[in-house]
């Protein structure tokens, strides 16, 4: 069957008895083996997952972050903190995608053409037991001690207090090992039972690696109605008995860096001359065994004359005070300076454009997340820090970060 130029696939007689689970599983396994990179995720509310498979890995290189518009591309985002030879920004071409909604299709664009006969081979084969993961080649990220950490903290608070910024924040990266016969498919499967309201991801890139994350905050989002959202999300506690999103009491420092996070956005907003927004916020929101404040922000983009307004947020957001700092040029030059490791993908940003339909994007912050290597697990965390900081909370509160997606190492 053909939708415009895109062929549907239908699976043979011989995979009646996969499951949607095994059948996404078993188009990842072809992908694996056969050098292409792949993205799968679940949206939150989302009931199901998506793959998607791009024809190569040259298609997906790009210089630009995505256009957020209904004639764009479609594919699935993934972008660094900050570019690099290492650490390029890709966006994974929508050359082969399945949805677990509808688990009778494949579907395969245009440019993938030359798949279609070795992929109709494939969904007759027998389902592979391993899944070959793409593995990053650089080297292991420097892992910060304790004592080096809450080092970087009072050097950071050293650099407010001397208003060098305004708010920074800090991150590290930890190594775990993995368990024994460890899946990430199922280590997704998992994270995604877990975390209804988190967008989870799993994305596997030769050369990149593999990089599996829950995550709570949008970046910049388009839906079908035309609506442009996005969401300061900052300060942190954990979720207890006694402190729910009713009950919940912050500090004058947490206060303080969620609104730095939402004046930062309202900035974005006034330079592109926008004015008419809509601020619901901040309120306390659950993420994970985490609280946070929130405030979101909404376009109605019927009503605004600003057509590239996603396109044009997108590229003054990234990478937000919620992960960088203000302002943006101090703090990352203070990042670079004296953080001492290289955060890759960690708090750069993901997820599909124009994949559900032309011209809804939904883009995340990388967060919560790890990096799968050979033998072992890179978790990456960090906090937001103001003049108030502490820096044994600070590292308490990178190791709660971890969890979230570190208790599928357990
Ligand atoms: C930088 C992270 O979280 C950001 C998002 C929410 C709360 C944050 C905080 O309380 O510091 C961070 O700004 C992370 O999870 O690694």
């Amino acid at each position: 069957m053909r939708i415009g130029d895109y062929r549907q696939l239908k699976w043979p007689a011989a995979a009646a008895g996969l499951t949607a689970q095994a059948r996404l599983s078993h188009l990842a396994a072809g992908a694996l083996r056969t050098g292409r990179p792949l993205a799968i995720w679940r949206e939150p509310g989302a009931a199901q997952a998506r793959l998607l498979v791009a024809r190569s890995l040259e298609a997906t290189y790009t210089g630009l972050p995505p256009a957020l518009d209904a004639q764009a591309p479609a594919g699935f985002a993934f972008f660094p903190f900050r570019e690099s030879d290492l650490n390029p920004a890709l966006f994974l071409p929508a050359d082969v995608l399945f949805d677990m909604a509808q688990p009778d299709v494949v579907t395969v664009a245009p440019a993938a053409r030359e798949l279609v006969p070795a992929l109709t081979a494939w969904l007759a084969a027998e389902p592979l037991e391993h899944l070959a993961w793409h593995y990053g080649t650089q080297a292991v990220p420097h892992t910060a001690t304790e004592a080096e950490y809450k080092e970087l903290v009072r050097i950071g608070v050293e650099a407010i207090e001397k208003k060098e910024v305004v708010k920074v924040v800090s991150s590290r990266a930890a190594r775990r090992s993995l368990p024994a016969d460890f899946d990430p498919l199922a280590a997704f499967f998992e994270l995604e039972q877990k975390y209804a309201q988190g967008f989870v991801s799993l994305v596997s890139v030769p050369g990149v690696g593999t990089w599996l994350g829950a995550t709570p905050e949008v970046l910049a989002e388009v839906t079908a109605d035309g609506t442009f959202h996005t969401m300061a999300l900052a300060a942190t506690q954990p979720l207890t008995a006694e402190f729910t999103p009713r009950t919940a009491i912050w500090r004058q420092k947490e206060i303080e860096e969620q609104a730095l996070v939402a004046r930062y956005i309202v900035n974005c907003f006034k330079q592109l001359r926008l004015r008419e927004y809509h601020e619901t916020g901040p309120r306390t929101v659950v993420a994970g065994q985490l609280l946070h404040l929130r405030t979101d922000f909404e376009v109605n983009l019927n009503h605004v004359p600003f057509p590239s307004l996603g396109t044009d947020m997108l590229r003054l957001l990234h990478p937000t005070s919620a992960v960088g700092g203000m302002p943006k040029a101090a703090a990352m030059h203070f990042l670079q300076k004296h953080e001492g490791y290289d955060r890759a993908y960690y708090s750069g940003f993901l997820g599909p454009v124009n994949v559900a339909a032309p011209g809804v994007a939904r883009l995340y912050v990388n967060l919560r997340c790890l990096q799968v290597r050979a033998n072992e697990a890179i978790l990456y965390a960090g906090t937001g820090l103001t003049v108030d900081s502490d820096p044994e909370r600070e590292w308490q509160e990178t190791e709660m970060k971890m969890h979230t997606v570190g208790a599928v190492l357990q």
